[in-house]
Formats: structure tokens, sequence, C-alpha cells
């Protein structure tokens, strides 16, 4: 079982709350004035990855605390409560084992006295030879055609993972057109499947309960856009596979259950780009290229079970943002990858943390009283810099980013990988450093303004600074290092769900917006007056029903 640990009750956070101020009194620039070897004491290596988490409000005595913060919230037991396939995911009665997806050391996962090593290899040998056969052309179409776009109708875990991936590593893509349709507004299916041609296009309805609203009317719609197309029933098996573990359900939508891939209840549909989910990348990228994603990832789970909490990526990840969410009441963090391929990461986070550790209620249902899982956000640089920096650095919210870049580019283009590095060196720099008054009048001075000017606009030109960042650099942004970053930030999410005392792999918060809408849909069939809701839903569906 895992812990079950207020970890407000523990001597290190008692002490961290009375001592967190004067901790953080001396600046990070007095910290590094005063420590030369801050950078190689303050930062770690895994694979080709750099983390580097120096530019941060903490000295020694703080890290060592926040370590022995996790230590006595028993973090290693939950760690090998994971990776053992206890019942942690308890509200569910279910296993929490993404990691068992890409245990390519193929050691023995039991689930319910079995092992499920040998389901999970023979999905992934369905996955490689689907992939093959229609990336070569093999798979046809009804008229015999090559397939040429593969069209993914998914939603949340079903969609973000696949959608994130496939950008980030589009530099690895082969010829098929991937599109990827979520939202039931009708707009997404229909622009997708406008060009499309029905006999070289194959839809991979992606669900893991195959009952998601949105997914469902999506499938539907592509089903009769291929027949309306030129196709018959009797094709759609030539069409459209389905990735899920609802065969029944599968089979009663119409798709032969040999075009399944399954997956199981094991695998939370945030932590599903690894499982059958992730067809849609395997058929970007080819399946070996999937597979060294999963390495990755299975090279991250190791160290993460195995390294000293001290030298732990995730772990000190993880700490760090309690220490800030916790002690600093930071209410978000930033995810800020200076490279354009990674568009999507920051998304697929909002669901993978704020899915997981959204939660106000702790291990034993009573209502927290402290702050738990943070708002994720962000954009790739250099935008942001044109967009929100200015609340980054000069705003009177406490953000801690975490900065990420890629040593070498896929596309290295005369001086612009330079000019983003840069940039990506800059800002972590300047928030940590700021600009003082001193600075900015003898800036002033220089460019020759006069002392009314600078007294006017000196102050609107000081930066505090001080404002904590990580810096996460990676060699290349290839499969493998791909494939560890995100298992770097899943254990992460996990570790501070531990530290939370909260369930991080349930998702009752998405249930009730559900329910409300199921019983709206039929009121908006006909054109009667609503008065069955607030005043305000009535008078919204009401004049809905006015102007449609
Ligand atoms: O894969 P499916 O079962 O269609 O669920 C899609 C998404 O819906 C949820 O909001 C759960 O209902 C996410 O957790 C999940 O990833």
């Amino acid at each position: 079982m895992l812990p079950n640990i207020n970890f407000t009750t523990t001597t290190a956070y008692k002490y961290l709350t009375d001592h967190y101020i004067d901790m953080a009194a001396a600046s990070m620039k007095d910290l590094f004035s005063a420590d030369n070897q801050r950078f190689a004491k303050f930062s770690l290596q895994f694979e080709d990855i750099l983390l580097d988490y120096s530019k941060n409000r903490v000295n020694d005595e703080t890290l060592a605390l926040l370590l022995q913060l996790a230590n006595e919230c028993r973090l290693n037991d939950a760690i090998a409560a994971m990776f053992n396939g206890e019942v942690i995911n308890a509200t569910e009665g279910r296993q929490v084992l993404h990691t068992a997806l890409r245990n390519q050391s193929n050691t023995p996962v039991i689930v319910d006295g079995k092992d499920v090593m040998p389901d999970v290899n023979a999905v992934l040998a369905h996955m490689k030879e689907f992939s093959e056969a229609v990336i070569s052309g093999g798979w046809k179409g009804y008229t015999g055609k090559a397939i040429t776009d593969v069209v993914n109708i998914g939603i949340g875990g079903s969609d973000l993972g696949p959608v994130m991936v496939t950008e980030a590593l589009k530099a690895y893509k082969n010829h098929l057109t991937l599109h990827f349709v979520s939202n039931v507004d009708g707009t997404h299916i229909a622009e997708t499947l406008k060009g499309l041609n029905a006999e070289t296009t194959l839809f991979l309805v992606a669900s893991k309960t195959f009952t998601t609203q949105e997914t469902m009317a999506n499938a539907n719609s592509a089903r009769d856009w291929f027949i309306k197309s030129g196709g018959s029933d009797g094709d759609v098996a030539k069409h459209f596979a389905a990735l899920s573990t609802n065969a029944e359900g599968v089979s009663k939508f119409g798709i032969d259950t040999k075009n399944m891939f399954e997956f199981w209840d094991w695998v939370g549909g945030r932590y599903s780009l690894w499982s059958a989910i992730g067809l849609s990348i395997s058929l970007s990228i080819g399946f070996d290229n999937f597979k060294e994603l999963l390495a990755g990832a299975h090279a991250m789970d190791n160290h993460f079970k195995t390294t000293e909490a001290n030298e732990n990526l995730p772990v000190i990840l993880a700490l760090l943002g309690v220490w800030y969410n916790n002690f600093f009441d930071a209410e978000t963090q930033a995810i800020l990858p200076y490279d354009q391929y990674m568009h999507r990461f920051a998304a697929y986070f909002q669901q993978g943390d704020m899915e997981s550790n959204g939660k106000y209620v702790d291990r034993n249902g009573e209502p927290v009283d402290y702050s738990t899982g943070p708002i994720i956000w962000g954009e790739p640089g250099t935008n942001g810099q044109h967009a929100f920096y200015q609340l980054i650095h000069q705003g009177t919210k406490l953000i801690p980013c975490d900065f990420i870049a890629p040593a070498q580019s896929h596309n290295p283009l005369g001086e612009h990988h330079n000019m983003l590095l840069s940039n990506f060196f800059a800002q972590t720099e300047a928030l940590m450093n700021g600009k003082t008054e001193e600075e900015v009048v003898a800036e002033l001075k220089a460019a020759g303004k006069s002392e009314d000017e600078i007294e006017k606009l000196a102050q609107f030109k000081v930066f505090e600074g001080n404002r904590p960042t990580n810096s996460i650099l990676v060699k290349k942004i290839t499969p493998r290092s791909l494939g560890s970053l995100l298992a770097m930030y899943e254990h992460k999410i996990f570790v501070q769900g531990i530290i939370w005392n909260i369930y991080s792999f349930d998702q009752w918060g998405v249930e009730l917006g559900k329910q409300l809408a199921g019983k709206i849909l039929p009121e908006l069939k006909n054109n009667d007056e609503i008065s069955s809701h607030d005043s305000s839903t009535n008078g919204l569906i009401n004049q809905y029903k006015a102007w449609r």
C-alpha cells in the first residue's frame, strides 16, 4: 500500500516552515557569488540530458531538508509499490503500470497473479506488423490503393500524447500524413476530412473506454463520411482500427477486433502514449523509432527506481516544485521548450500534471489544508518572450519555469540555432540576476537621458530578479531522449502526488461536467423553452435556441 503521511506533520516540513524565509533570504545572485561550484553542485546529467537546477532559491540546507521531506513521506516505498504493481490507484481499484509498457528488460510484471509482459509484447508485435504493412504500402484500401493519410480520432490522453510526440519527432516522420481529430465541435472533423480520399485514408479510433462522447461522435461521422465517399460497411475493416481496452465496445461499433490494438485498465489515459494509443506515433515515425521512445522512457524508469534521491532527476524536479508551491505559494509552473517541434509539450503535461494532481481530497478522503497540483502552462521559446515574459520578469506572481532546449537542431540553418540558444541562456540569467536601479541609471545616463527622464523612468526598468528556473539542456531531441524526458516528468508528477498524499491516477473531477452535458443534450433537441436549470443556464440555453 502507499504510505499515508501528511507531509505537513513531518519534521522537515515544520523546520522548513519555520526557516524558509531566512533560508531564502540570500538572493540567487549572492549564492552564486559565494560559491563558484554552484553549477557543478546543483546540476545532474542523465545520458544526453543535463538538468541545471542551480538557478533556484535553494542552498545545501534547503535541499537536504527537501530530501528529508521525501524520505519522511516514505517515497521509496511508494516508488516500489508502483513498480511492483500494487493497487495504488485505490479509488478505481487499479494498478499503475504504464512503466510495464516500456519494460524492455522484460522482467515479469505481475497483475492479478499473471505476468502481463507477454500480452504487452504481443500488442507491440501487432503494432509493428501493422505499422510496417501500412508504411510499406502493403496494407491496401478498398480500391487496392496504399494508405496515404492516417486520422487519429481521440481526446485527452488518446490524443495529446500522440499529437505532442509526432510533432516533437517530426524530423523522423515518413511519407504518411497524420491528422488528429479530438474536439466534438463539427469543425474539427469537417476541416480534417476536407481533401482526404476515402480510398487511401485509415482511421484510428483511440479510446481507452470506447465510450467518450467526443470520440464516438467523431468516429461515427468519419464512418458516415467513408460510406458516403464510396466505401461500404464491408470495407470498414480496411480503413478503421481501434485502440482500446473495450473489445465489446469496439465490436459493437463495427470495427473488426482483428484490427483492435488492446491495452489495459492499469494504464491511465494520460499515461497511455506508450501503449496501443501510440500506434499513430509508430505509423508516423516507424515502429523502430517508437521502440526507441519506449527505450528512453525505460532508461529513465530505471534511473528513477534505482537512483538515490539527491541524484534523481524526477525527485529533484518534484521537490523544487513542492518548495515553490507550498512555501512560496507559487500557483503555476511554466514549461518553456526552446524547440518549435515541441510546441505541444506543455499542453501534454497540462493533462498529465493537472489531471493527476489537481485534487483537494487526500488519500483518507479528507479535504487538504495545503496546496496541491500547480497550473501547468507554457509555449515554445522564443515566442513566449514576446507574449508573457513581461509578467514572469516583472509581475507580482512567482512563476517557476522549466526551460528546455536541444544543443543540436534538426534544421541547422545559419545562425538560427545560436540565436535560439542565446535566448535560452539569457532568459534564465536575466530572471536570476535581474537589473538593479544603479545599473538602470547607469544605462540611462550612458544613453544620454536627462536627470529628469532618469527620475521618471528608472523604477520601471528595474528587474527584481531572483526568479527561479530549471534549465534542461538535451543533446538532441531524438525518440530516446524524448522518451526519457517524458518519463522524467511523469515520475516528477508521481513524486509530488506522494508528498501531497493524494491519489494521482484517478480523475473523478472530469465526471460532473459530462453528466450535466448528458442531461442538457436531450433538451437541445427541440425548440421548447427550458426552465429546468438556474436562470443563467436556462437563459443561455433559450437564447441559443432562439439564435441557432
Ligand atoms: O481514452 P478515452 O477513454 O476516450 O478517454 C479520453 C480522456 O477522457 C478523460 O477525460 C477521462 O474521461 C481523460 O482522462 C482521458 O484521457
